[in-house]
Formats: structure tokens, sequence, C-alpha cells
């Protein structure tokens, strides 16, 4: 009767719940503990699905890129203070990368943070989360979450996504209120990242920038991979004529082995291009600033498009910059090429074309090497192989060597399917990414880990035997970081500070928690370990033996470190 809808009640912990389904987010990647077990109880008996991690941090990286790979935020819950600050790392790459997700942390009362009165796990939250991510919300009241949830969510998928933490007190989640009240309070999110439509005028300004290209590049961000506007890129590239060249996780957009793809000839087209157009792809660290002699001496100009206004001369000058989402910037491109669009000069296609083919050529050799202890080369031809046959796959990929090798040497076929490192260059997101990519897609992993990079995320070996997930981790081991051959100057009892214990054998811990360990020597143990892991989708973890004098210092980026002009000691 209406009298017993009038005394239904509800409560923080329900209504949270409630807003998280009404809005479609029906996973949750955390670590459990006061104030937050009961919660994630209760959400898995309410069908959300609620993985729990082994460290927070992992957890984070597993909703950041869940938000990549989706469009929706991914959800991460900790505990207060520790558990927050270990997930606040991932908040932060989320942040800069712009991959949508929510921190949701339980968190002491107001009363007594406010007071400093030495609170369990006590800290004021929401103060040290703001400068670190997009936007952050505190709830103090249960008529307030369905605002909160709803804010939380509009803020990390608009405009550029990011991290958004929420900040819920643990008296919040106790709170009772009347149900029907509860219900209305509760916000489905009405089109949280609304098309930005950029001005004609910019779009005009930017095709006529392009058409009087000798020389042009189109630059393919992961923001273009982001945005799945996949058919339209295409098409923008395959209308245009002009070579592109995609970063690492926006391979795949168009085939490596199309043959306007430019990865091959990265150097030559940077250093040459007279025309770049930046699509979802910012002039930072990762393009030299778009200066200085990565990009040569001749006088270029530079499209940009972005969804972020304030992007635009960030670095150099761009004279044709075009704001607003990716899709509705590259169909109003699209349009406005008309039907007689003039492809690029011969000479310049050709120039591209061969310098590929050439880079193609002079690497194909390396990747046949059959040395054992392998070297990177004749490791990566076998994961090349395996990942042109099994296109559908998630490459997972971070190291230094293994990592800047992988990127050039495997090729991608389709879009979305390489996360890596990121604008960070952060280690330590293999186990996370592998197990959110396995769980929002569905499709089998193949993580391809530094022994180094590996070790940060790697009791969560045990995370993926548990909820028994298709993930193959390639551990490229060579004893150490960059190398394993470093020594200690001092000649003290202390192994130097870039090795590791000499042969170490990563599969044993997949086998302590029920997965598949193989010890792998060859190229072709590689591979028959990998295609067995790829076909039975069981948790396998291949300890790849990789000569520890093979690697050099920080991959292909050695040259950011800082050098003593000191003689040495
Ligand atoms: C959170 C964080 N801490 C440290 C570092 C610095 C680093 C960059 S690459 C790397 C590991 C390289 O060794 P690995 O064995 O993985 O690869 P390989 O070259 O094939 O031997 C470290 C520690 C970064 N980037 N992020
Ligand atoms: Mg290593």
């Amino acid at each position: 009767t209406a009298n017993d809808a009038e005394q239904e009640l509800t409560d923080g912990f329900h209504l949270i719940i409630d807003a998280l389904k009404l809005n479609g987010l029906n996973t949750i990647y955390g670590v459990p503990g006061i104030p937050i077990t009961d919660f994630g109880r209760m959400a898995q008996a309410e069908g959300i699905r609620v993985l729990s991690f082994r460290h927070e941090q992992n957890a984070g990286y597993a909703a950041s890129i869940a938000g990549f790979l989706t469009k929706k935020p991914g959800v991460c819950l900790t505990v207060s203070a520790p558990g927050f600050l270990n997930g606040l790392t991932a908040l932060a790459h989320a942040t800069t990368n712009c991959f949508p997700m929510i921190l949701i942390s339980g968190s002491s009362e107001r009363e007594i943070v406010d007071l400093q009165q030495g609170d369990y796990e006590e800290m004021d939250q929401l103060a040290v989360a703001k400068p670190l991510c997009k936007a952050a919300f505190r709830v103090l009241h249960a008529q307030d979450i369905g605002i909160g949830v709803a804010r939380a969510i509009r803020a990390a998928v608009s405009g550029r996504p990011g991290g958004v933490y929420l900040d819920l007190p643990a008296k919040l989640f106790g709170q009772v209120m009347n149900a029907d009240a509860g219900k209305k309070s509760l916000v489905k999110v009405i089109d949280a990242a609304p098309a930005q439509i950029p001005a004609p005028d910019s779009v005009k300004r930017a095709l006529d920038v392009l058409k009087s290209a000798k020389k042009p590049l189109i630059i393919l961000g992961k923001g273009a991979a982001y945005a799945q506007a996949d058919g339209e890129i295409r098409t923008l590239i395959e209308k245009s004529g002009i070579p592109f060249l995609p970063m690492s996780m926006a391979k795949g957009l168009l085939p490596d082995t199309h043959p306007q793809c430019a990865g091959a000839a990265r150097s030559t087209v940077l250093k040459d291009s007279d025309v770049v157009m930046l699509i979802g792809a910012r002039l930072n660290w990762l393009l030299s600033h778009g200066k200085g002699k990565t990009w040569g001496d001749a006088p270029k100009k530079f499209i940009q498009i972005d969804i972020e206004p304030k992007e635009m001369d960030s670095n150099v000058e761009i004279v044709a910059p075009v704001v607003g989402d990716i899709g509705s910037c590259v169909s109003a491109l699209v349009q406005g090429m008309g039907s007689n669009w003039q492809t690029p000069p011969a000479d310049w296609i050709k120039t591209v074309q061969t310098k590929r083919d050439d880079n193609v050529a002079k690497m194909a050799p390396r990747l046949m090497n059959n040395n054992s202890p392998m070297d990177y080369h004749g490791a990566l031809g076998v994961l090349r192989t395996i990942i042109k046959e099994r296109p559908d796959a998630i490459l997972v990929n971070e190291g230094a060597n293994t990592l800047d090798l992988a990127r050039g040497i495997i090729d991608m076929y389709q879009p979305r399917k390489r996360i890596d490192v990121g604008t960070w260059g952060i280690m330590g997101i293999g186990m996370g990414y592998s197990i959110a990519a396995a769980i929002e897609t569905g499709k089998p992993v193949l993580a391809v880990e530094g022994d180094s990079a590996f070790g940060f995320s790697g009791m969560e070996v045990e995370t993926i035997c548990r909820y028994k997930l298709p993930v193959c981790v390639v551990i490229f081991n060579n004893d150490g970081i960059y190398r394993g051959t470093d020594v200690n100057p001092s000649g003290g009892s202390d192994v130097a500070p870039t090795v590791f214990v000499k042969g170490a054998r990563y599969d044993k811990m997949m086998e302590a928690f029920g997965g598949v360990g193989v010890n792998a020597k060859t190229p072709d143990e590689l591979k028959r370990a990998v295609n067995a892991a790829m076909d039975s989708g069981k948790p396998t973890l291949i300890n790849a033996v990789i000569d520890p004098a093979a690697g050099s210092e920080s991959g292909r980026i050695g040259n950011l470190n800082p050098q003593s002009v000191l003689k040495k000691k």
C-alpha cells in the first residue's frame, strides 16, 4: 500500500549501487577493506562484477584502461588513505592519458578530519586528489548520491576525458532515507559526452592549409583511437591519400600494413613533411614537442584536431586549429574535401613508401634470429607473426627495450588492440590492463612484459588465475632493467642497481596459482607456448630467456637521461 511505500527505506549502499547500474556502470575494480567491504559484497549481490585485486594501483590501471576501451568511466573502489593513495597514481595516469575513470574511496568523517583528531586511516582525501585529477567531489548526504555519481560520470567522459575522484565518508553508506524519494534522487546522465561540432571556418581553414601541402602527413594519436570514429578516420586517410603515422596506442586504426602507413618511415616523414595534421595527438615529448632535429629545419605548418582548445599552441604555433570531438571534426573534414580532392604529389608518396619498405626489409632477417638465449628481434619476430594470425588478440606492452622494440616490430591490424605505457611511459600497467582488457572485451590478451616492468604488478597473476582470464604473459627475461650485465663499480657485494636474480623463473609464479608456466629458451619454444596459451585461453606465464647483454639503456629514450660531465671518480 502507499503507506508501505512510505515506510520502505533505502540507504547509501543501495543508492550508490542503483546510481552506478542506472548509468550502465556494471564493473568495479578494487581492493576490499574498511569502510567499503560490505559495499563490494552488496554490489556483487546486485549483479555488478566486482573484481578484487592485490594492490589498488593495479585495480586503478584496470579501471583507467576500461575507460579507454569502452568510453564509459572505469570504476576503481578503494579504502581510505593508503588505499586511496595507491589508487591515486592510476587516477593521475588516467587524467594524463585522457582516459575516463572514477576513483571511489571510502573516507573519514569531515568533523574528525577537519579537527585532525586521528581517525582510522584519516586523510583529507578530497584536497589531496584535486590537483591530480580532472574533477573531485564529496557526498555527505544520501539524497545527494544520485547527483554526485552523475557529476562524476559527466566530468569523466565529457570534453577531454579524465580521472574523477568521488569521496564517500563511511557514515554515508549507512544513511537511510525513504525508498521512493531515494529513487527519485537518482540521475541517469543524458548525453554525457555531447558531440562538439567544429566551427565551419576552422574546417575550411584546415583544408586550405592541407591543400597547399606538397608533403603532407597525418599523425593519429590515442585520442583518435579513443573516439571510436574508425570508419570516418579510414575514409579521411584513404580519400586524402596522405601518409599517416600512428602513435603507439593508435596503431591498428588502419592496419600497420596499409600502403599509406608511414610507421616504419617515422624519421623521414617527421623531418621532410611540410604540413602535419595532428588528430588526437599532442605535440608533447613523444613527438619531441614539434621542434628540434627530429622535425628537420624546413618550415612546417601544423593543423591540430583536438577537443581541448587550450591544447593549441602548447608547443608550436598551430596555423589551423580545429576544436571539437574527433568524430565530428573528421566527418566535417571529409565532407569539406568534396569529390575532387587532389592526393599528394606522387614523388612524396614514393619517398615515404620506399623508405618504409627499405626499413621493413632491413629488419626482416633479424626477426628470423634463432639464437638461444634469444635476442629481442628473434623473440619479437615470433610474436609479430602470432598477432598477424590472431588480430583479435589484445596486446599489452611495457618495459624499455621490450616496449620500444615491440612497438616497431609487432604490427597491429585493428583499433584499440595495443594498450601500453602511454603518455607517462609508466611501468606497472601490465597486469591491471590485461585483466580489464579480458573483462571488458572477452578477447584473448597477450601481455609482452619486460622483467622489471612485470615486477610492478606481478602479484596480480593470482587475480588472473582466480578469475580464470584468457591472459598469456610473456616476460622478456634479460635478468634486469635494460640489460642484465651491469656490475657494482665499488666491488662491494651488492649487485648493480639494475640487475635481478640471474636466470629467474617467473613461470613458477603462475604455476603457484594453478596457471600454466613455461620456460622458453628458443623462438620455437616461445611460439609453441604462446599458441598453446591463445588456443587454451588458460592463464599462462612464459619466461622467455633473453640474452642479458641484448638491451640498451632506457631503450629508445636513453637521450632523456641526464649525464654527469664530471670525470668518473
Ligand atoms: C613507475 C615507473 N618506475 C620506473 C620507471 C623507469 C623505467 C622505465 S623502463 C623500466 C624497466 C625497464 O626494464 P624491463 O626489464 O622492463 O625492460 P627491458 O628494457 O627489456 O629490460 C623502468 C624501471 C618508469 N617508467 N615507471
Ligand atoms: Mg629487462
